[in-house]
């Protein structure tokens, strides 16, 4: 989010979620595997400069609904995925890092730059992808192989794949279920650093996680979807200040909210 997307916010629009912009929609999206439905009339907006999170019961289609939103799958009819802007960028981050073992972390951030829609030249690759490892604190394990990388830095990695491709809005399925709870910790803040800075173009993040503790200390919004097939049950605002930082978990608020998404979790 740069410092001039920061500014476009209006405090009006912020107590007013109404006046909004939207970045991304999903309307009435229903989606079945066969015989099997998954999603039910799934409708979400994504606003411009917000961090979402999406909690529900396993296997319930919170994977589904960002591969919907990454236009990978298509609704049924009646439902519809919309964007801001037919050339809006999205980046997409995995649970597992997915990094091709026998290339560097310099090699794997590239790639999808060379090989991806926009075809940037080596040059040009190589420069998004030395910044994007700069961001997220790898300038001196460019040249390393993923098996010589910890659990950590192998997902700061595929963090990096996917800013260097300059998204607005980042999806993110479970990016630290895998790790242990100080490195995810530790990644917890990173992530909002990097979308605070002015040096990324990240606006909106929206984030599948199990964690109600991580949904309730990022988020501005946490998104609860039912069992199969889902909907989206609640939307629960987090009233926790801007930047949160760390501490924030001992704050009334973080409590308040905690208690609230774990009551709603149990009436799933
Ligand atoms: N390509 C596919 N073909 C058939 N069924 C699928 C496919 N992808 C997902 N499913 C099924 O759709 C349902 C929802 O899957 P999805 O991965 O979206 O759930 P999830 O909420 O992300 O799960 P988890 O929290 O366990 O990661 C599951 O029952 C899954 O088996």
């Amino acid at each position: 989010m740069t410092t001039a997307m920061k500014e476009q916010m209006d405090s009006a629009s912020v107590q007013n979620p109404g006046t909004r912009e939207t970045m991304l929609s999903l309307r009435n999206c229903s989606l079945s595997f066969g015989n099997v439905p998954v999603l039910d009339k799934v409708s979400l907006d994504v606003y411009r400069n917000e961090f979402i999170s999406i909690l529900g019961p396993s296997g319930c289609g919170k994977s589904t609904t960002l591969r919907l939103m990454l236009r990978l799958l298509s609704p049924e009819a009646g439902g519809e995925v919309a964007y801001s802007s037919p050339d809006l960028s999205l980046g997409m981050v995995f649970q597992k890092p997915v990094l091709m073992p026998w290339l560097s972390a310099l090699q794997n951030v590239m790639l999808p730059l060379e090989l991806g829609e926009k075809k940037f030249s080596k040059g040009e690759a190589r420069d998004k992808a030395e910044s994007a490892l700069r961001l997220v604190g790898l300038q001196d394990y460019l040249n390393h192989f993923p098996h010589q990388l910890s659990g950590g830095m192998q997902q700061r990695a595929a963090i990096a794949r996917a800013l260097a491709a300059d998204p607005t809005v980042l999806l993110m399925d479970e990016p630290f279920g895998a790790l242990d709870e100080l490195t995810r910790e530790k990644l917890n803040f990173e992530l909002l650093r990097l979308w605070e800075s002015p040096e990324t173009s990240l606006s909106s993040i929206v984030m599948v996680t199990h964690s109600i503790h991580e949904s309730a200390l990022l988020s501005d919004r946490v998104v609860m979807m039912s069992p199969r097939p889902a909907g989206v049950t609640d939307i629960i605002p987090v009233a926790l200040p801007s930047p949160r930082e760390a501490g924030m978990e001992e704050l009334p608020e973080f409590h308040r909210t905690v208690k609230e998404l774990r009551k709603r979790v149990k009436h799933l």
